[in-house]
């Protein structure tokens, strides 16, 4: 009864935002049709239908408000107590990640938080741009091989190069991903992006009964074990080489770094993992290796996945528009000069600011991750006055928000000068905003500034065959991304 009255008074505060009407028991879930792949594309249509304004939908039990307003998005956003994730989102993610630091609430969310936002800060991401110019030449080996011959696949390199160099900044192992591609776990990510995304839009999902019986059911089962295992590997490294120092040290011996100077650094900032592996509790007990794994295995795989993707689709659209790639690769000459294949400091990284406005300007046009949301503990009261009840789950719909024609002028065009103009500052917001929002943004930012400076000072790139986009969780080509790399034989200003 209890839940008839709030479902209740729920519709009656929700049908005051546009939306079709819902069908007994399955809401409007038939108008996300039967194709996850499709799901999104549908969504965006029912926004075009009620105006391209926020709009509400109930999918089975549970009741969605769409949000693409950034008055209404920084309500949400900044709001220090509606903090929940969506439930649809969990139950599509826990299964891969636990109760990591994306999921969690309360007391486990703030220690995670606490405890892992030091690796993500200015000191410590100082010796980040050097770590990515390093690396990028494995990445430089693999594209000069196909130099004139055939386009290259780029999410085939790009994903496990940056699974590489999360591995190094943030857990401090070479785990070589880029060398042995055929890893299982490599061929996990396409995979999991699907499940993820079938589970969030099949309304049937919170029947742990019926998913059992789905032949996607077994293929789930087996990407867990591969991201786990990847990811004990992970751990077992890296304490391996820990004991190692703390051996040296009862020993005496000679080491590069003495091991209390070591653990400081570590403590104080410094490698994500080595401050999960070193945090005791008040009690004095060390972290669970179970959590440890959750949380290496959501910081390795969402890491990755949206910083290379965001780099594809960067270089696609360098290749669709080469007098827009010209203006990138003016900037670099500007800033290195002579000097021009030098490696690239954090100085020179902030200077790039044609860089800057592409990337972003790439996240509008392609956004990577397509929603994100709350779940509301409490009423919520917008802008306009209208109120978003409680147990609504709330989202930040960025296929819209990107597009909203009352903020982006002619919004289909993809114009990166436009961010160069003030704007809302709730407006683009790729990296969510709030206390929530991506404790990595700095990190990400030095990442694909980093990369695209030494690619494009090195490679003209050239479209190849058209990619297809599926607009799943996280937005990928079904074909991949193919491109063509052609050496520059710049020599700088
Ligand atoms: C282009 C790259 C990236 C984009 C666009 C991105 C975007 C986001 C977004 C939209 C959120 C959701 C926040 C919310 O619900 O309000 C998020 C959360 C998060 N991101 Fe990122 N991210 C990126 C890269 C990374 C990287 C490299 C890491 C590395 C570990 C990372 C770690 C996290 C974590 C741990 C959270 C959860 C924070 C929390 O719930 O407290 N992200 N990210």
């Amino acid at each position: 009864q209890d839940f008839v009255k709030k479902r209740g008074y729920r519709w009656q505060k929700l049908s005051e935002f546009p939306g079709d009407t819902p069908l007994p028991l399955i809401g409007n879930g038939l108008d996300l049709g039967f194709d996850a792949d499709e799901a999104l594309l549908k969504l965006i249509k029912i926004w075009e239908k009620h105006g391209k304004q926020n709009f509400r939908m109930s999918v089975g039990s549970e009741d969605w408000l769409m949000l693409c307003e950034p008055e209404d998005i920084k309500i949400l956003l900044n709001d220090n107590f509606e903090l929940s994730k969506p439930t649809e989102r969990n139950i599509a993610m826990n299964p891969f990640f636990g109760n990591s630091v994306s999921s969690s609430e309360g007391e486990r969310w703030k220690l995670m938080r606490k405890l892992m936002s030091p690796s993500f800060q200015f000191k410590t991401l100082d010796r980040t741009a050097d770590d990515f110019s390093k690396h990028i030449q494995s990445l430089f080996d693999i594209l000069d091989s196909y130099e004139g011959k055939s386009p290259v696949n780029i999410y085939t390199y790009l994903k496990p190069y940056m699974l590489d160099m999360l591995s190094v900044n943030l857990f401090g192992v070479h785990m070589n991903y880029l060398k042995n591609r055929e890893q299982p776990f490599i061929k996990t990510g396409r995979i999991l992006v699907k499940l993820v995304t079938y589970n969030f839009f099949s309304f049937w999902r919170n029947n742990k009964y019926l998913v059992r019986f789905t032949p996607l059911y077994t293929k789930m089962q087996n990407v867990i074990k591969a991201i786990k295992q990847n990811s004990t590997n992970i751990i077992a490294q890296r304490r391996k080489f820990l004991n190692n120092m703390i051996e040296a040290k009862n020993n005496n011996k000679n080491i590069d770094m003495d091991y209390d100077t070591f653990i400081e650094d570590s403590l104080d900032g410094g490698c994500l993992l080595d401050r999960l592996i070193l945090s005791v509790s008040p009690n004095g007990d060390p972290m669970k290796d179970e959590i440890i794994n959750e949380e290496v295995t959501l910081a390795l795989f969402s890491g990755h996945i949206t910083t290379s993707m965001t780099l594809c689709n960067a270089m696609y659209m360098m290749s669709l528009y080469p007098e827009m790639q010209q203006k990138v690769l003016d900037e670099q000459k500007a800033i290195f000069g002579k000097d021009f294949n030098r490696q690239a400091t954090t100085q020179d990284l902030n200077d790039m600011k044609y860089l800057e406005v592409f990337i972003k300007e790439t996240m509008r046009f392609i956004p990577i991750i397509a929603i994100i949301g709350r779940q509301l503990k409490n009423d919520l009261k917008l802008s306009d006055g209208r109120v978003a009840p409680a147990g609504t789950s709330v989202n930040i719909f960025y296929n819209a928000a990107n597009r909203n024609p009352r903020i982006y002028t002619e919004p289909d065009k993809f114009m990166p000068e436009r961010f160069f103009e003030p704007m809302h500052p709730f407006a683009f917001i790729p990296f969510s905003a709030g206390p929530r929002n991506c404790l990595a943004f700095r990190y990400s930012w030095i990442a694909l500034k980093a990369t695209l400076s030494n690619i494009v000072r090195r490679y003209e790139i050239l479209p190849g065959p058209e990619p297809k986009f599926a607009f799943r969780v996280i937005t990928e080509s079904t074909n991949g991304i193919h491109l063509y790399y052609k050496k520059r034989n710049t020599v700088g200003a």
